[in-house]
């Protein structure tokens, strides 16, 4: 398994590590269906080894920026650039802008121009992974085959490519039993080994997201983008997803890119915050910076820009409003 990224508490900044080490930046994107600009112009960064939250009132235009990052959508304008290995590695990126490639990789470290790349590739290539906000597992496999089923590539990658190499090839069976392990490994992580033999669609609502997680981490991703990974879920679920979240950050240093409106798995999991409101981006920072800046507290309440409020007041409504229900104006059922 991966180690563990280094991690100190980032304070926003030059030196935090969206800003000197990031995996994924979002630049200048904007969306457009029609006359209606769903992203405008929008900038971000996502640091390595960082759980970066994306959130906004509804229409925002989150699922918008999730579905140009993980190629569901081709962005009107802009880049995206996702990077393995350290550093900003400007030249590179410039080098592979301008030869007109989507990627370029040399050992370990890559650079991946997602806005030119189709959804398989950003998956398998530049190692995006991404789970929906209406769960999308095969109901009828049972929560094993999903996970293997998630494997594919790599075991027909060790067939060769043919019948007999998936009879007789011992690559085969060595990637096979790897496959099961990792499977194994990941049904242990996310407490549904018990399970592991039931169809998908008979779990529990909160297990099956689980399963969704475990399923996006047995392709090794190196960023993991996750769709409200906490709507329906009760307060104990929630708290267990925020353990498996800071697990795969910490044991495994993947990083984690997720859209979310209950505040109270935000505010505690996230090393860096994005808040978007009609497509462009009103605050960016560490949980802090943003729980405290006013444009944040208006565009959740709705209040007028010209409207005098009393900061202590909404902040105290806001934090017991996330304590609560977990939402926000922008909250869903
Ligand atoms: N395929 C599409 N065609 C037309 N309009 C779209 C499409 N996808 C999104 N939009 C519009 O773009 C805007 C942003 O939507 P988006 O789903 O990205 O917001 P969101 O922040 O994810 O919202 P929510 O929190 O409700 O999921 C909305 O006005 C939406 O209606």
């Amino acid at each position: 398994m991966v180690a563990a990224a280094g991690k100190e508490a980032p304070t926003g900044g030059a030196s935090a590590r969206w800003e000197s080490d990031p995996i994924l930046s979002v630049e200048h994107l904007t969306m457009r269906f029609g006359g209606l600009v769903a992203v405008g112009d929008l900038s971000f960064n996502a640091g390595r080894g960082d759980i970066t939250a994306l959130i906004g009132p509804n229409g925002a235009g989150k699922t918008t920026v999730f579905n140009c990052v993980t190629g569901f959508y081709k962005p009107t304008e802009g880049r995206i650039v996702m990077r393995h290995g350290p550093g900003r590695q400007a030249e590179t990126v410039e080098e592979v802008t301008n030869s007109g490639l989507r990627w370029k990789k040399e050992g370990d470290k890559g650079i991946f121009l997602l806005e030119r790349m189709p959804d398989h590739e950003i998956a398998h290539r530049a190692k995006v992974a991404r789970t929906f906000q209406n769960i999308r597992l095969f109901g009828g496999m049972t929560a094993l085959e999903n996970l293997l089923v998630a494997q594919h590539n790599p075991l027909v990658v060790a067939s060769g490519f043919t019948v007999g190499g998936i009879f007789g090839l011992p690559s085969y069976r060595k990637a096979e039993q790897a496959a099961i392990e990792k499977a194994v490994y990941w049904l242990e992580r996310t407490r549904l080994i018990d399970r592991a033999d039931d169809p998908a669609a008979d779990l529990p609502y909160g297990a099956q997201r689980r399963l969704e997680i475990a399923r996006a981490m047995c392709t090794d991703p190196q960023l993991l983008c996750l769709d409200e990974p906490a709507a329906g879920l009760n307060p104990r679920e929630s708290a267990e997803l925020n353990e498996l979240l800071k697990f795969i950050r910490d044991e495994h240093g993947t990083s984690v890119l997720l859209i979310e409106h209950d505040m109270g798995v935000v505010m505690e999991i996230s090393d860096h915050i994005v808040v978007l409101d009609y497509g462009v981006k009103i605050s960016d920072g560490d949980a802090e910076t943003v729980r405290n800046d006013p444009n944040v507290i208006a565009a959740y309440l709705g209040v007028e820009e010209e409207e005098e409020i009393d900061i202590p007041e909404v902040l105290e409504d806001v934090s017991a409003a996330a304590g609560k229900a977990g939402t926000g104006k922008g909250g869903k059922a």
